[in-house]
């Protein structure tokens, strides 16, 4: 699985000093409340447990299973429903956690999505962000790091399912594409 690995990008130790920074942040923002953490699986499954244990504030987990479909990696903007939330939201402070926002499709919608049902805030926080192929507006509370057009994996984002597990961001060479 290495050897399909051309480059790290963030290596272990930026990833945990990160993701304590980031908890930090968190805990003092929503001091005196309760977290409602929502993870859109799968590739946010990781990060949001890393980032969980680094919050101080009492958290809740719930996830959501989303869909975008169209032609294969030109996402059409419509997303699908495939597994709905067991919390209700009213009155709930929620934040969506997420591995990555790549075109901002997903998360346009679920956003939108989350905020139809009366919470009393919803933000949202990602480790990996990539302006440049943003295709809609979305609005990045916490953001992990800022990363150039490049297809990385590792930390919960994968390639056809695979290197999910790897404990890094990597950048995967071209013949680990099938190439
Ligand atoms: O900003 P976007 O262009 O919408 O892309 C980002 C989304 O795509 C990936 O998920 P994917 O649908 O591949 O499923 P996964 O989380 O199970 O890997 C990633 O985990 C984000 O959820
Ligand atoms: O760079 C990426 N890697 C893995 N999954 C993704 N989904 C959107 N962008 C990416
Ligand atoms: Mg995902």
């Amino acid at each position: 699985m290495m050897n399909d690995i051309k480059e790290i990008l963030i290596d272990k130790d930026q990833l945990a000093e990160r993701v304590r920074e980031l908890g930090e942040e968190i805990s003092a923002d929503y001091a005196g409340k309760e977290i409602l953490m929502i993870g859109v699986l799968r590739g946010a499954v990781i990060f949001m447990a890393d980032l969980a244990r680094a919050i101080s504030v009492p958290v809740a987990l719930d996830f959501m299973a989303v869909s975008s479909y169209g032609a294969s990696t030109s996402s059409s903007g419509v997303v699908r429903i495939l597994k709905d939330l067991d919390e209700e939201l009213d009155g709930r402070h929620v934040l969506i956690v997420e591995d990555i926002i790549d075109s901002g499709l997903t998360l346009n919608y679920l956003v939108e999505n989350l905020k139809s049902r009366r919470p009393a805030s919803v933000k949202l926080c990602t480790l990996l962000n990539k302006p440049s192929r943003r295709k809609a507006p979305v609005h990045v509370d916490y953001n992990g790091f800022t990363i150039p057009d490049y297809f990385v994996v590792g930390y919960g984002l994968d390639f056809a399912e695979k290197y999910r597990n790897l404990p890094f961001i990597g950048v995967l060479k071209p013949e680990a594409y099938g190439g």
